[in-house]
């Protein structure tokens, strides 16, 4: 009690214990940082630099393993548990982040392990480490380094960097991997409701803020200097934009023409990232149903809504899908499927991701999108058209389940994603389907249009 008091858990401490239970349960790291800094009572600047810390860590796992290796002569599974958590993130500080003092970033580690109440001894040993780190920097390898062996550094499991050599080759899997390492950049979709892309540009700029117009989405903008919290951008609260991938953008505009009189359906909205770009899109006398059956995310679908386009006309369906098909009476000239998936794509942006997947979740997620899909199947309109997206580059997840969907729906044909994208963004298709792989630009992803043609 007496440690607990004196060193208070702070950002650092944050990091430690998130990382930990990660370790220790698998589960997604979201609802673990929330339940941990919620306890250490963590908020603002503090909350985010532990954020930071944590998915620095995540997309450096390999290369901070390897420094560990090379300070600590024992393999790294007889470090006590927090101990090497501390270590990642204080070396993580030390060598991937440039903008903390050397002496704070060893303190506050350090201090971590007093506010854990940890043996002194332990903390002698975090301190020496990092120490010796610091003296050591000129014959410790970079972030961005290869290993003497000539090999690149993934930070990914082996499972993954695997299947992704033998689809992709040796050249293309790196650089994916090199991608996820980097912190992804922040893209925002302008909510031409409310403002168009030129004016919010020029409204972020007054405060400082560099906005540069995406590569392949309309509305899309870049932030390429902002550090802060995304509610306090200038135009949150008016729900002049929302925070969005450009390859997710563009899967809205896989349901064009959005000419009116038009009958839409999200079948998994989420957050409404999609469902708000819907409406931003929809011609006149058009409507939106959404269906979300996760109370929490039902939650913040409401909000976001509420935020981006309150007066539009919207319904929002507190239930699965399949349940909404077997109460609803309507039929859709667009569905939308959205569908959970494994979300290799965007590994860079959730770095948990690549250490809890494990191979076999793939069929798992095959199986929801096929089922998914089958009811789609059945309130799309004659004529209709059902998007189908996965932010998955692997196969089981996207050419998989269109094939299997098509072969069991001969009244549906695939049409082609090319008439409805930007020219700056067709470089992305393959063959008739949209598949960018993650560039660091944009995310990797996966979406494919069936019509109804019977
Ligand atoms: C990939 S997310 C959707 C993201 C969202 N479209 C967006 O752009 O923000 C998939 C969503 O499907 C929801 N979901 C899972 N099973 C479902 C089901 N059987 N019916 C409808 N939605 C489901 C999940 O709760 C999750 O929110």
């Amino acid at each position: 009690m007496e440690a607990t008091r004196k060193y208070p858990k702070t950002s650092r401490f944050a990091a430690i214990e998130t990382l930990l239970r990660l370790n220790r349960t698998r589960y997604p790291v979201k609802p673990l940082f929330d339940s941990v800094t919620d306890e250490c009572r963590l908020i603002g600047a503090e909350r985010s630099l532990a954020m930071n810390l944590i998915y620095g860590v995540l997309r450096r796992r390999d290369y901070l393993d390897l420094l560990i290796g090379k300070l600590c002569n024992r393999p790294l599974d007889q470090l006590e548990p927090f101990v090497y958590q501390a270590l990642s993130v204080g070396l993580y500080q030390l060598f991937c982040l440039d903008r903390i003092p050397e002496s704070a970033a060893v303190n506050e580690t350090v201090n971590a392990l007093k506010a854990a109440s940890l043996k002194k001894h332990l903390h002698g040993f975090v301190n020496g480490v990092l120490r010796a780190a610091t003296r050591q920097r000129d014959t410790l390898p970079g972030p961005d380094d290869t290993l003497s062996s000539g090999a690149p550094i993934l930070n990914h499991p082996a499972w993954l960097t695997d299947r992704w050599r033998d689809r992709y080759g040796q050249d293309e899997m790196e650089r994916i991997c090199r991608v996820n390492s980097r912190e992804p950049r922040l893209t925002l979709r302008v909510n031409t409701l409310k403002i168009d892309r030129n004016h919010f540009a020029n409204r972020l700029q007054e405060d400082g803020i560099t906005a540069i117009p995406g590569h392949y989405a309309p509305d899309s903008l870049v932030l390429t200097n902002y550090q802060g919290s995304i509610s306090a951008l200038p135009g949150y609260d008016e729900g002049c934009f929302q925070v969005q991938d450009e390859a997710a953008q563009l899967a809205t505009l896989l349901l064009g023409p959005f000419t009116s009189q038009m009958a839409y359906l999200d079948g998994c909205a989420g957050l409404g990232g999609k469902t708000s770009h819907i409406l931003q899109l929809m011609a006149p006398n058009s409507r939106v149903v959404a269906v979300e059956p996760e109370p929490q995310r039902l939650r913040l679908l409401q909000e976001n809504l509420d935020r981006l386009a309150p007066e539009r006309q919207l319904t929002i369906c507190p239930t699965n899908l399949q349940e909404y098909l077997r109460t609803s009476r309507l039929q859709f000239d667009r569905v939308l499927i959205d569908a959970p998936c494994s979300g290799t794509g965007v590994i860079g942006r959730h770095p948990d991701i690549r250490w809890n997947r494990q191979p076999d979740d793939l069929i798992g997620y095959q199986l929801e999108q096929l089922d998914l899909l089958d009811n789609a199947a059945e309130l799309v309109a004659p004529e209709g058209v059902i998007v189908y997206a996965t932010c998955s580059i692997e196969i089981e997840e996207n050419q998989q389940v269109m094939e299997r969907f098509l072969a069991a729906h001969p009244g549906f044909s695939l049409t082609s994603c090319r008439g409805y994208l930007p020219e700056t963004a067709v470089g992305f298709l393959e063959g008739d389907v949209f598949a960018p792989r993650p560039t660091g630009e944009i995310d990797g992803f996966f979406a494919a249009r069936f019509m109804r043609t019977s």
